[in-house]
C-alpha cells in the first residue's frame, strides 16, 4: 500500500477513508502480507492533517477522527502480516502507521520517525502510547512521549523502533519482503492469533473507550488555546517553506 498524497502524505478524512477501504480489501482477498511504503521521496507521512482539526467542521472532525481509530483496528489488529517501508520522516500519526505494522524498515538518510504531540501541546492519546509501548520499552516510550523525542535513523534503530536501516526504498521493500519470507514455514493461524493476543489489551482498551476517546477529541480542538496552538504551529510551518 503506497501512500501517495503529495507533498507530504498528511492523513486527511479522504486517505484514511481510502486506507480503510484498501485494508478491508486486503483482508477480504486473504493476502498473506502488506507493505505500507510512500511515494513521496522524502516523506512517509507527516501524521494527521492539522487541516482537519483546525476550524473544524464537528460532523466532519467526528468522522475524521472515528475513521482514524477504524483504520488503527485494521491496521494494528490485521490478522495478515504487516511491514513498514518507511522512505522519509514519520512524525506523529505517520509514527503511528509504522508502529501499527510488525516489522519496520527505514532508509538511511536525514529522517526523524517519533510521537511530538507533546510538542504541540497535545497528550497523545492512550492508543498512541499503546501502540508506542508494543514497539519500544516502556521506559524508552515514556521518555520519547513526554520529550516529543524525534529519533533519527541511527536512533531509532537502537531504541527498537526500527527493525532494519536500508539503503533506499527497494532495499527497504526487498528487506520487509524478508520479514515476511520467515513466516513460509510458520502456520499462518498460529501466527495470526499469537499476533492478536499480543495486541489485544490495546485494541481492547479502545474497542471500550471508544466513544469516550472521540468525546476528547472533540472537546479537544474545541477548544480556544489549542485552535491558538494549531495556529501558530501551521504558521510556522508555512513560514519554513
Ligand atoms: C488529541 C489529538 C491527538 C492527535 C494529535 C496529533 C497527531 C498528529 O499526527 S498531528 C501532525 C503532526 N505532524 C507534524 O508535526 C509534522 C509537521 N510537518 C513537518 O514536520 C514537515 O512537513 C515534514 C518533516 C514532514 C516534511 O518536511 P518538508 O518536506 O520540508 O515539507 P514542508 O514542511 O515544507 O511541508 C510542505 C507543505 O505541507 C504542509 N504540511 C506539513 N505537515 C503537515 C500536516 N501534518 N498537516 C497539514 N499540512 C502539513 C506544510 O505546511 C507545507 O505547506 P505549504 O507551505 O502550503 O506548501
Amino acid at each position: 500500500m503506497t501512500l501517495q498524497r503529495p507533498p507530504v502524505n498528511s492523513l486527511n478524512l479522504d486517505l484514511l477513508k481510502e486506507m480503510s477501504k484498501s485494508l478491508d480489501e486486503i483482508a477480504k482477498n486473504k493476502s498473506k502480507a502488506m507493505i505500507l511504503t510512500s511515494a513521496s521521496p522524502k516523506v512517509f507521512s507527516a501524521g494527521l492533517d492539522i487541516m482537519e482539526m483546525y476550524k473544524p467542521d464537528l460532523k466532519r472532525v467526528e468522522e475524521f477522527w472515528t475513521t482514524l481509530q477504524e483504520v488503527w483496528f485494521k491496521l494494528f489488529g490485521s490478522n495478515f502480516i504487516t511491514a513498514a517501508a518507511i522512505n522519509g520522516h514519520a512524525p506523529a500519526g505517520g509514527c503511528l502507521l509504522a508502529m501499527s505494522c510488525e516489522y519496520r524498515v527505514m532508509t538511511g538518510g536525514n529522517f526523524s520517525i517519533g510521537l511530538n504531540e507533546t510538542a504541540l501541546g497535545i497528550v497523545a492519546p492512550n492508543w498512541f502510547m499503546d501502540t508506542m509501548t508494543n514497539t519500544i520499552p516502556v521506559r524508552e516510550a515514556e521518555y520519547a512521549l513526554t520529550t516529543a523525542r524525534m529519533f533519527n535513523v541511527e536512533e531509532a534503530l537502537k531504541v527498537g523502533l526500527i527493525d532494519e536501516v536500508a539503503t533506499d526504498k527497494d532495499d527497504a521493500i526487498a528487506k520487509c519482503k524478508g520479514f515476511i519470507g520467515k513466516f513460509d514455514r510458520i502456520p499462518a493461524l498460529a501466527r495470526s492469533i499469537t499476533k492478536l493476543k499480543m495486541r489485544q489489551a490495546a485494541i481492547k482498551r479502545l474497542q471500550d473507550g471508544r466513544r469516550e476517546d472521540l468525546n476528547e477529541f472533540l472537546q479537544f480542538v474545541q477548544n480556544p488555546k489549542i485552535q491558538k496552538s494549531l495556529e501558530m504551529y501551521i504558521q510556522s510551518l508555512k513560514k519554513k517553506a
